[in-house]
């Protein structure tokens, strides 16, 4: 029996105040025990012995065949994982992570990483194979392209160059597409990068299609129905209020607008219309969500094998479950995840039972914020960040983070105290958008959220002024509710203990995510055994994905995780670490040997 192993001792098991706990007599380490129905899913192995390995290679079992070796539940694994669709990626006897935070871990140790991840928009700025490797560096967790601006060869010259930035440079960079949406934009204004509007000028907006060059003072508009809709002395604003106009005349297709604040005009900006002080937003209703060009857009994502779908515009679950059973049927693996973008009234009406439906959500507070009083949106999106949290979907804040480092290389202080409050609120993620898609300084900015994060999770640990939540059954079944309770206390141990980490083994991720959903103080090391589940595991909250083949014997997978840890410094001996997983259901406490 390994010294190195720890007994869970009554206190913890009390700790812990779950009734499925039984004393079992499993050597040093206390286990579940499950009902009989269970058991047969989710089997508990009694080890007898447990010895640590020379050699952390030496318990693969060379006669299984690689597809065993990743479905099999106690295949302890071939010489390589093929993961479908990709081909040999790695070394069964290998760990894999991101080499960041490898170095970050080396250098810092487990408390100081960073909790929050980052996403960055690519864009003009940061679509070079040299710009990507720097934002990797520095610390963009997920790379998302907007579907609203450039083209499919643009799009996918970007995926390309990301996924041979994993390969070769040992990033786990996920990919996020986002859906144009059917939204009401202005085009492309020509050509030029914007255009002033001034107080006191006369704009035509106007449906109709121009073949060569705009005439001046002309904005084209995608929605077919604009000139229709619009009534003379409608409100009608740009980018939600970056620029104000006043409906005038109407023209045919042309509609004729005063401009009342001035302002720039970027290409493609949004564009809603208010009357007697409220969104006109009956015709917009009855758009779809997802229009013709995004279920194209779609198809490519799921073909190009994107790691998350953001959809805009979302009003109900249905559109989400809809496309959930699209993507099921047409991806081998299915696991693109979809998170919904909440940036509507009708998205906030229906909230719950949209973020229910997905697997993450966006608070989008560039269009929310046209939508809905400026004043509201902070509550929208505590709201938005803590409902997140109670049904485990991990959650992002996103737009005008930074928006002054657009253009400057320091942001303001409102900024920063807008960074802060989120991750204050522990979202899962912070995203730059123009910042780092046709900002100046994509780097600084990308500094900014990491440091700043840094910084106040820092803070608030030592401060101890994380409030605990009380996070609400979600599971549907009583296997489920196991879990989340041996999460919750795993959580909860680590807490009290002070550990080190803690370390979760999960297939499908879903284990990690319900550790993340806790909060801890420690950092969650989170192992799965393909590369998309490692992928996604990179927007949530506080987990350190890697890459490691392991079977359902903990004992063996804690030995060979160690040796692999240890050898590459990531982990010493005497380090306090709790393990769970989502094959054994079980807690272990201990020191790395
Ligand atoms: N692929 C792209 N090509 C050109 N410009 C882009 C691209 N992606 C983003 N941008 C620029 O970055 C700005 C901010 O990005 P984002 O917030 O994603 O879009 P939007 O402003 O349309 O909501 C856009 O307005 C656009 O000017
Ligand atoms: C993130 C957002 O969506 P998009 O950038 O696609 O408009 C937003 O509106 O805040
Ligand atoms: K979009
Ligand atoms: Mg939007």
């Amino acid at each position: 029996m390994s010294q190195s192993l720890h007994l869970l001792t009554p206190p913890f098991i009390r700790t812990l105040n779950c009734s499925a706990f039984a004393n079992n007599t499993c050597h040093s380490i206390s286990k579940l025990s499950l009902p009989k129905s269970l058991n047969s899913r989710f089997p508990v192995t009694f080890t007898s012995s447990l010895s640590v390995r020379a050699s952390s290679g030496s318990d693969l079992d060379p006669s299984l065949s690689s597809s065993q070796a990743l479905l099999s539940d106690n295949g302890a694994g071939a010489g390589f994982v093929v993961s479908p669709g990709q081909g040999i990626v790695s070394d069964l006897s290998s760990i894999e992570v991101d080499a960041v935070t490898e170095a970050e871990l080396k250098e810092n140790g487990f408390r100081s990483t960073r909790r929050t991840k980052l996403i960055c928009t690519i864009g003009p700025a940061t679509c070079g194979f040299e710009q990507l490797e720097a934002l990797a560096v520095g610390g963009m967790n997920v790379a998302r392209i907007n579907m609203c601006h450039g083209t499919r060869e643009w799009h996918k010259m970007v995926i390309d160059r990301v996924r041979r930035l994993n390969e070769e440079k040992g990033f786990a960079v996920a990919i996020m597409m986002d859906t144009e949406g059917s939204e009401i934009h202005m085009g492309d204004l020509g050509g030029a990068s914007s255009a002033k509007a001034e107080d006191g000028d006369i704009w035509t907006f106007s449906v109709r299609a121009f073949d060569s060059t705009l005439p001046e003072h002309t904005i084209n508009v995608n929605y077919d129905g604009f000139a229709e809709d619009v009534n003379v002395g409608d409100e009608l604003l740009v980018d939600g209020g970056m620029v104000r106009f006043e409906v005038i005349e109407k023209i045919g297709p042309d509609v004729k607008c005063l401009c009342t604040d001035p302002g720039l005009m970027l290409p493609r900006a949004n564009l809603t219309f208010w009357r007697n002080g409220s969104l006109v937003r009956e015709r917009n209703a009855m758009l779809p969500t997802i229009s013709s060009k995004d279920w194209l857009d779609i198809d490519f994502g799921i073909a190009e094998g994107v790691d998350f779908i953001a959809i805009s515009f979302v009003k109900s679950a249905e559109v989400i479950n809809h496309l959930k059973s699209y993507i099921a049927a047409r991806s081998r693996d299915s696991d693109i995840a979809v998170i919904a973008k909440i940036e509507s009234i009708d998205s906030l009406k229906n909230l719950e039972e949209i973020i229910q439906a997905s697997d993450g959500a966006m608070v989008a507070r560039g269009d929310l914020g046209a939508q809905i009083p400026l004043e509201q949106v902070p509550s929208a999106q505590q709201r938005i960040v803590q409902v997140c949290r109670q049904l485990n979907k991990p959650v992002i804040v996103a737009s005008q983070l930074l928006e002054s480092m657009i253009e400057y290389p320091t942001p303001t202080r409102a900024e920063v105290a807008d960074v802060s409050e989120a991750v204050r609120q522990r979202a899962d993620a912070l995203m730059l958008s123009g910042e780092s898609a046709m900002g100046q300084y994509p780097d600084k900015a990308l500094t900014v959220l990491r440091s700043v994060s840094l910084r106040i999770e820092r803070w608030w640990r030592e401060q101890k002024r994380h409030e605990a939540m009380a996070l609400p059954s979600i599971g549907n079944s009583f296997s489920e509710n196991i879990s989340e309770e041996i999460c919750i206390a795993a959580a909860k141990m680590a807490n009290n203990l002070e550990v080190d980490a803690l370390f979760v083994y999960t297939k499908t991720g879903h284990m990690a995510s319900l550790l993340s959903r806790c909060r801890p103080d420690c950092p969650i090391f989170a192992f799965s055994t393909t590369p998309s589940v490692r992928r996604r595991l990179n927007l949530q909250w506080g987990l350190i994905p890697f890459r490691l083949s392991f079977s359902d014997d903990m004992d063996s997978n804690l030995n060979k995780t160690f040796s692999l840890l240890k050898a590459r410094n990531l982990i010493k001996s005497g380090d306090l670490v709790i393990a769970v997983s989502d094959m054994l259901q079980s807690i272990q406490v201990m020191n790395v040997p």
